[in-house]
């Protein structure tokens, strides 16, 4: 019997290029759904209407990072730097999308800009500029080439007895860092799966599904030779195959 992979959605971010728009997702979070043993699908955008028939298609969500910072507006706060990047148009439809694809309990992983939207779309807050914050580390990646602002930059202490613990096997691990917001408060619901070790919120879950995972740091750069990100993935992309699993047999029997 022909087998397929777990389809897993991509949402993209969008920049104007030229004179035109274009819907983008970084190569290395399209690689990192592959390494996973999943079928990676950018999804453009989406409108409310078709949110359902992006969730029918799917066996598991990976949120990406990206330069741009969700509009605060979603957290109740004026933008503190204008300079900065933002994505409207990420924001309107992956803020309500994410509670939808929680609501069928699909796999999710969310990494940094993507936990930040997972924090924010279940009613958390962000710090725009942890760096201003007393007592917090810069955890903006230090340098200009990527080895060095994707490189290891703090540890990470993992919060016994929940997922990131199951999956990891390991208490400590060293972690790259390359993003000025964070949680602030985070949402009703979450539970704190890592901590940095100046407090700060690296990693939570959603324990109302089998898989559902945010992290502030980028597990997806150079995945291959690390193995916390590996064990990561392969998590991540064995509970899409479970849902692939359940998804072809509500089909079949469907189909009967
Ligand atoms: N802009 C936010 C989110 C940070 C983030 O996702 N960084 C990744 C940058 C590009 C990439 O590696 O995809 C913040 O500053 O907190």
């Amino acid at each position: 019997m022909k087998t397929t992979p777990p389809v897993v959605l991509v949402p993209a971010c969008n920049r104007v290029l030229g004179q035109h728009g274009f819907h983008v997702a970084g190569a290395k979070y399209v690689e990192a759904v592959r390494l996973a043993g999943a079928l990676p699908l950018v999804v453009p955008d989406a409108s409310e209407a078709e949110l359902d028939a992006l969730l029918d298609l799917a066996d598991g969500v990976l949120l990406t990072g990206s330069p741009s910072n969700v509009h605060p507006s979603h957290f109740g706060e004026e933008v503190r730097d204008p300079a900065l990047p933002l994505d409207p148009t990420r924001d309107a439809w992956t803020l309500p999308f994410i509670p939808r694809l929680l609501e069928r309990r699909l796999p999710l992983l969310a990494i940094c800009r993507g936990a930040q939207e997972l924090n924010v779309a279940l009613g958390g807050s962000l710090h725009q500029a942890v760096h201003t914050l007393p007592g917090h580390l810069d955890h903006r990646g230090q340098g200009e080439t990527a080895e060095s602002l994707y490189a290891p930059a703090h540890e990470v202490h993992v919060q016994p007895g929940g997922l990131l613990a199951d999956v990891v096997r390991e208490g400590t691990f060293r972690v790259n860092s390359v993003h000025g917001q964070a949680v602030h408060r985070l949402a009703q619901g979450l539970r704190v799966e890592a901590l940095a070790p100046d407090g700060l919120v690296e990693a939570f879950s959603w324990p109302g599904a089998a898989f559902a995972l945010g992290v502030q740091w980028h597990p997806e750069w150079r995945a291959r030779d690390n193995p916390v990100s590996l064990q990561l993935l392969r998590a991540f992309g064995a509970a899409c195959a479970r849902q692939a699993t359940h998804r072809n047999q509500f089909k079949q029997r469907q189909e009967e």
